[in-house]
């Protein structure tokens, strides 16, 4: 395996106020890593941080062995990242196509493919971004990512505010792309359980640092690890 991502020391925050504190963590090519934790302990920071849309403090990130620190976030997404932000930011006044058309790039994630992995989209590809279900808003918000061609999905809460069919149905389609097509991706989640099964590794974050990390198999073996820090019953 290669490695895909190097966070080292990583502080970070909005103007002045510091949310993450010092972060380092590692992935390799084709490993899903969870990201868990409370409410308000850094997640989405993180995750904006990665695509370049924070301000930086300190610490160094490499993507595909680039260092992209002070990259600009096209720059980063040019280079493999698919951002599916916490508030989707689809496109409103344009089509499902022109959403996926706008962001496109050359590779194996070609419209039809998005659309055999979410045949709600095809179904709906004329329609507006504003005419658009929650849960088919959040699928096109997955789609976009992957029609930039990522070689790293990073996907900020995906299930939050989902009816539960319709989150099952969209955990079901992120399992099938990170486990059949073997596509790396961040996931951040509150209810650890359900996305432990389909990660590699998690870490766990608490007022921005990572208080732990392992394999998932190690975190579901004992559940204490992040109950901990998420609340019994996650
Ligand atoms: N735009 C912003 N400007 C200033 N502070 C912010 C901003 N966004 C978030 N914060 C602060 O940064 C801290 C971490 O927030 P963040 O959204 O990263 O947490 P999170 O773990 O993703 O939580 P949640 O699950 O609620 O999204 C919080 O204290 C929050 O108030």
């Amino acid at each position: 395996m290669s490695e895909l991502l190097r966070v080292e020391g990583l502080k970070a925050g909005y103007g002045e106020a510091r949310v993450l504190a010092g972060l380092s963590f590692k992935m390799e090519a084709g490993e899903v890593l969870a990201l868990l934790g409370r409410n308000g302990t850094g997640k989405t920071t993180l995750i904006n941080t990665l695509v370049g849309v924070t301000t930086r403090h300190g610490g160094r990130i490499h993507l595909s062995g680039q260092d992209v620190t002070r990259r600009a976030p096209e720059a980063r997404v040019a280079l493999g990242l698919g951002w599916v932000p916490q508030e989707r930011n689809i496109f409103r006044s344009l089509t499902v196509e022109e959403n996926l058309s706008a962001v496109a790039r050359p590779g194996p994630w070609n419209l039809d493919r998005i659309y055999a992995m979410f045949p709600r989209l095809r179904e709906r590809r004329s329609n507006l971004g504003s005419q658009l279900s929650g849960g088919e808003q959040q699928m096109l918000a997955v789609g976009r990512a992957l029609a930039v061609n990522p070689s790293l999905l990073l996907l900020d809460e995906p299930l939050e505010g989902l009816a539960p069919v319709v989150a099952e149905e969209l955990l079901h389609a992120v399992s099938r792309i990170v486990r059949e097509d073997g596509l790396s991706a961040i996931i951040v989640e509150q209810k650890a359980r359900r996305i432990l099964k389909l990660a590699d590794q998690a870490i766990v974050l608490d007022r921005g640092l990572i208080v732990e990390r392992g394999t998932s198999t190690a975190f579901l073996a004992d559940t204490s690890r992040f109950e901990r820090h998420l609340g019994v019953g996650r």
